[in-house]
């Protein structure tokens, strides 16, 4: 977990940024881990009511294997942002980020970098088992 200064926003907007990155596993095609990270934004309580305004918790997928998908509704892997520096805690998993914060501080609590496996491009259905 690092704290981080607000970027793309006015300084003295906006409280700091928690920012982490988990690494998963799942049986979730792409459409529905999406869906439930909109659902657990919905738990915090998280409004939009306006661009890159402070938020209760902002849940993107950073990357989905070795998905690559233009679409809005899911863009992957995440284009990196045009107005954030580009080095961030995100890179430690060599992915970059829509969010990626400003610096790369020290984290909060302890976290390893989890790095990523280095596999061969694939699709959701050859690369994933199928849910029960
Ligand atoms: N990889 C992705 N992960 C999460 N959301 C995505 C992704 N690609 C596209 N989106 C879409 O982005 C839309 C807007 O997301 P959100 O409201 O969190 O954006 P924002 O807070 O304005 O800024 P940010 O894009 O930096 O999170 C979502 O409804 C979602 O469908
Ligand atoms: N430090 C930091 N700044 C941001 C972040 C973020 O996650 N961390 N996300 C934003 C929009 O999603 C805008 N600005």
């Amino acid at each position: 977990m690092y704290e981080t200064e607000p970027w793309g926003v006015e300084p003295g907007t906006q409280p700091s940024y928690f920012n982490a990155v988990a690494v998963l596993r799942t049986t979730l095609p792409p459409s529905s881990l999406l869906e439930r990270a909109h659902a657990v934004e919905e738990a915090f309580h998280r409004v939009r009511d306006e661009h890159w305004g402070p938020r209760t918790l902002d849940v993107d997928i950073v990357s989905y294997a070795d998905l690559h998908s233009d679409d809005p509704q899911l863009t992957l892997p995440t284009p990196a942002p045009t107005s954030a520096p580009s080095s961030s805690p995100r890179g430690t998993t060599s992915t970059p980020g829509r969010n990626s914060p400003a610096a790369a501080p020290s984290p909060i609590s302890s976290a390893r970098s989890p790095g990523r496996a280095s596999r061969p491009a694939r699709t959701w259905n050859s690369g994933c088992p199928s849910s029960r």
